[in-house]
């Protein structure tokens, strides 16, 4: 092959699809998830059920190294509230994240070390960044897959430890709107 010209990596923006790459795909069960929502019973109604899928290229990783997936976040509810990420700070504190909505509609949560958390809305075009030393959680509060591309070191690690009492907030659907309601457990 001509080494002077390497073909790039590609993503299908209004999907997400990515192509062209060594990709790895790790999906989430709603039953991998019944600690992180208020009727965490409820998830065990339909365990097998998939939550989200992280499709990510397969690249080196080390020091200065990028990793790049997208996130599928799936529709749904478990009681009241809706389906979303786990949830994280990165290992390495300091290290940030960009976020760039690529269909649907959600939220991004987000939270510091002082334990402010706070949210922004995500849908095709939007971009996001998440600042070191910030907890993250994507949350789909419509009736498509939410999907979300991001960029983030691929020597943050993903510390789930962290937040033993969840975010401040919560997203639930009441009365056929979505509203963000400050909790002490999320
Ligand atoms: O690991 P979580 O909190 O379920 O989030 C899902 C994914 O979202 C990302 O922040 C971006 O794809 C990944 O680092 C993470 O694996």
């Amino acid at each position: 092959m001509n080494d002077l010209l390497i073909q790039p990596f590609q993503l299908a923006w209004a999907t997400g699809a990515l192509s062209h790459g060594p990709l790895i795909r790790k999906t989430t069960l709603l039953g991998d998830l019944s600690a992180i929502f208020t009727d965490g019973d409820a998830t065990q109604l339909f365990p097998d059920r998939p939550a989200y899928a992280v499709d990510m290229f397969d690249t080196p990783g080390g020091e200065g190294e990028l990793y790049v997936g997208v996130t599928h976040l799936y529709p749904g509810k478990v009681g009241d509230e809706y389906f979303m990420t786990r949830g994280h700070f990165h290992q390495r504190r300091e290290q940030g994240e960009v976020y760039f909505g690529l269909q649907g509609e959600g939220l991004l949560l987000m939270q510091n070390q002082q334990g402010q958390a706070w949210t922004e809305p995500v849908f095709a075009g939007s971009v996001h960044i998440i600042p070191g030393y910030t907890a993250h959680r994507l949350i789909n509060t419509g009736s498509q897959t939410l999907s979300a591309l991001a960029v983030w070191p691929s020597t943050a690690g993903h510390d789930y430890t962290s937040l033993p009492h969840g975010f401040a907030l919560r997203v639930i659907e009441k009365a056929g709107k979505v509203r963000i309601m400050a909790v002490k457990h999320g």
